[in-house]
């Protein structure tokens, strides 16, 4: 890989994070690392007949490296690039839970969620400069406790839902539900930080230089 001046960070590589979410920024941004463009993709993100939470985690964050990478080939500053996306996707047993767009697919959600064991599937794909493409799923359990009807509405009305697979958002009010969480916190918040890391270094990614003067 022949690295080239990056005016934000001396020679290292640049880093493209594939991906409109502010969490997945932020949690970027917690490892030290500063994309030099953030390129969402809008894609269809319906499940297809029978595939597995995992397999349209991990597929839709292949879509999303793809989406991105070909806006990125049409950009000279962007050659030669790291390139993030990921994917979480909520899922109680094989079913899938949707993204919450309005109150009642919240609803539904958080009735189903209360008082049970289910998994966050998040996706991420890598793709290097030399064009190899990485991935990896991150499986984590989380047990919610049984959510009153009172709790529900309140939750509801904070509107803390919009947006978020199954309905909440674990980094805001929903962390009071959490009884017991067995796997990656940051992956249920949208990036696993350790697997992205680990990726990115094994595939050459100075990570830890940018540590050197984190305070
Ligand atoms: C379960 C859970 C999900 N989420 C968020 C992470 C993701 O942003 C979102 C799941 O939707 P995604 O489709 O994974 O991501 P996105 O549409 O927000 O962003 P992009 O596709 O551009 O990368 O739910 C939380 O913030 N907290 C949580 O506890």
């Amino acid at each position: 890989m022949s690295l080239k001046p990056n005016p934000a960070g001396g020679w290292r590589p640049r880093l493209i994070l594939a991906s409109g979410s502010p969490r997945r920024l932020a949690l970027l941004q917690q490892a030290g690392l500063e994309p030099d463009a953030v390129l969402p993709a809008d894609l269809d993100e319906t499940p297809r007949r029978g595939e597995k939470p995992r397999d349209h985690a991990r597929r839709l964050a292949r879509e999303k490296a793809e989406a991105a990478l070909a806006v990125a080939r049409g950009r000279e500053e962007l050659a030669e690039a790291f390139l993030v996306s990921a994917d979480t996707v909520v899922s109680v047993g094989r079913r899938i839970l949707p993204k919450a767009e309005v109150v009642d697919e919240a609803a539904q959600c958080l009735r189903l969620l209360s008082g049970r064991v289910h998994r966050v599937h998040t996706g991420i794909c890598v793709a290097t400069p030399a064009g190899k493409l990485r991935e990896r799923v991150v499986e984590t359990r989380v047990r919610f406790k049984n959510l009153s009807r009172d709790e529900l509405e309140s939750y509801l009305a904070s509107g803390e839902w919009r947006g978020k697979a199954g309905g909440y958002a674990i980094q805001g009010l929903a962390g009071c539900f959490v009884v017991k969480l067995v796997g990656s916190y940051t992956a249920v918040v949208g990036l696993p930080l350790q697997e992205t890391v680990a990726i990115l270094e094994g595939e050459g990614y100075p990570v830890r230089l940018s540590w050197l003067n984190a305070v």
